[in-house]
């Protein structure tokens, strides 16, 4: 059966408002996750008539979007997980509507955000007048451009190539482009202007993607488009974990939680899920119709699959080795909102300190508390921070503030909070991200139906690595399952 991801953004929007076509012949459907995308398959396969059952591992919905109050004071929260909403991801913000959750604007970027860079302080609004005050020695055709400007020169044609005719030039760039690391493209591009090692570096360092150099340059380029300077974001006002706290109403008769699936079978005509209740180590066996697994790849090498050939061999390729970004995010609550003293109300710091960005709350200006995103890593900016206990990554974090906002940063400190994604034992790892090759090598079969087995999840998606992703191929993987005979 093909992939039924023929769907269109609108066409998604109406089911999300409207559901799915009342099935005529309800199936028994397990449900591996209840983070966006279970949550999302399993509400609207209810909703057309289906007995739906879904495990998740841990003791809440949401996955990674990951809302933590505690050990925050009331009313104030850290997003260790997913924390901002691009304005053009209308799969996020339609679900949104139908919960009639409250938004504000995410605060992504300002004239204010400080940037601390080869031991160079300045603000914004100073380094896109003036960029070469942050001292990288670029060539001269390259002197006088931010980092912005640097990618734009050499990605813009392509994006221009892109928007032409999406539908018939983006198999042509994948074609032409997937090969390419963002490294490679910017230092070698085959199409059009290089930049230096330098210049790179000042990319690098000032758009986040220092971490992943090596990761495909197709991949980022989709992302740097998402984040653009000019892209506008929201919040969910109070906490972004509202959005999946929302299906867990309708949902909550059909969720087993602290149930860890382990291996997957078939048998007979029937699909066979073992899990493992957490709780008691008791293990249990489901069996279903259909399966619909959105445990992320990374984890999907430690269950247990029987027959082997229950997934084609390019599905096991793709399980091996989609690439899984790690990520570090630490969150600390001041008793006192200096950054805003400092005229600074949402919006970031960028530094080359190993705390790389910092972000300040988009909500709550004026309050006398306040919870920061004291450091937040993606990949090899990340993976130093998993060497250190949390009391010393929570210092470290601290101390690189300080040196940037002044010691009396420390006077205010309250309380902090690590989340080291690669250590996160239900998603090891912050999300999928391609590296060379793999658009062309493992993106046709990430998402393929395996016999009466479905695939969702970010990873799964055409938004991978946000929340979008994760509600597209929950959708995605209902309608496949409502439509099977
Ligand atoms: C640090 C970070 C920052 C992010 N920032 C943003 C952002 O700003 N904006 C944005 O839109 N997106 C962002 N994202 C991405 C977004 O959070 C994800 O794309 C989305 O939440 C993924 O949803 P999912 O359902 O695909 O996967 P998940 O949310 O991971 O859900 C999978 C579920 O499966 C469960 N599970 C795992 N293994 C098993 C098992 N063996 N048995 C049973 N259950 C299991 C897990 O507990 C989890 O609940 C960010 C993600 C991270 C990590
Ligand atoms: O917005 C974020 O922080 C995300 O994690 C999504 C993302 C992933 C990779 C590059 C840019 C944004």
């Amino acid at each position: 059966m093909p992939v039924l991801n023929s769907l269109s953004l609108d066409q998604m929007v109406r089911i999300i408002h409207h559901g799915l076509e009342r099935s005529n012949k309800p199936q028994r459907v397990l449900i591996a996750g209840a983070g966006m995308a279970g949550l999302v398959a399993g509400s609207l396969l209810k909703e057309a008539g289906h007995d739906v059952t879904i495990l998740e591992a841990s003791r809440r919905v949401g996955g990674r979007i990951f809302t933590l109050r505690s050990p925050f004071s009331e009313g104030h929260y850290f997003e260790a997980g997913a924390m901002r909403i691009p304005r053009s991801h209308s799969l996020t913000l339609a679900y949104i509507r139908k919960y009639k959750l409250p938004v504000n604007k995410f605060i992504n970027q300002t004239p204010n955000d400080l940037i601390y860079v080869n031991g160079v302080k300045t603000r914004r609004r100073i380094y896109e007048r003036s960029p070469d005050i942050l001292n990288f020695p670029v060539a001269k055709k390259e002197s006088g451009k931010t980092a912005e400007d640097l990618i734009r020169l050499v990605a813009q044609p392509v994006i221009d190539f892109i928007r032409q005719d999406p539908e018939r030039n983006w198999p042509r760039i994948i074609e032409a482009l997937d090969r390419y690391s963002m490294e490679t493209f910017l230092r070698y591009n085959p199409l059009g202007p290089s930049l230096t090692a330098e210049a790179v570096d000042m990319i690098k360092v000032l758009l986040a993607f220092e971490g992943f150099p090596e990761l495909s340059f197709l991949e980022v380029l989709r992302n740097i488009i998402a984040i653009a300077p000019e892209s506008e974001f929201y919040e969910i006002t109070g906490g972004n974990d509202q959005l999946p706290n929302a299906f867990f109403n309708q949902l909550s008769d059909h969720i087993l939680f602290s149930m860890k699936v382990t291996s997957l079978s078939l048998s007979g005509n029937y699909l066979r899920l073992s899990a493992i209740d957490t709780n008691t180590m008791q293990k249990l066996e489901f069996t279903a119709d259909r399966l619909i697994l959105t445990i992320p790849f990374s984890l999907m090498n430690f269950i247990e699959v029987q027959p082997y050939d229950l997934f084609s061999y390019y599905k096991w390729k793709a399980i091996h080795q989609l690439h899984y970004v790690s990520s570090t995010k630490i969150g600390i609550q001041f008793s006192r909102r200096f950054w805003e003293d400092a005229g600074m109300f949402g919006g970031q710091t960028v530094t080359d300190l190993p705390i790389r960005f910092a972000y300040y709350p988009s909500h709550r200006f004026g309050d006398a508390e306040g919870v920061v995103l004291a450091s937040y890593t993606w990949e090899d900016d990340a993976l130093p921070w998993v060497s250190m206990s949390r009391q010393v990554q929570v210092e470290e974090a601290l101390g690189d503030l300080a040196e940037i906002h002044g010691e009396q940063t420390k006077r205010y400190f309250v309380s902090g909070f690590v989340q080291n994604w690669a250590l996160h034992p239900y998603s090891a790892g912050a999300f999928s991200m391609f590296k060379p090759n793999q658009e062309k090598d493992l993106s046709p079969y990430i998402a393929l139906p395996e016999g009466n087995i479905h695939f969702a999840g970010e990873h799964t998606s055409h938004f991978r690595s946000w929340i979008q992703g994760a509600i597209e191929s929950g959708i995605r993987a209902a309608y496949e399952v409502n439509q099977a005979d």
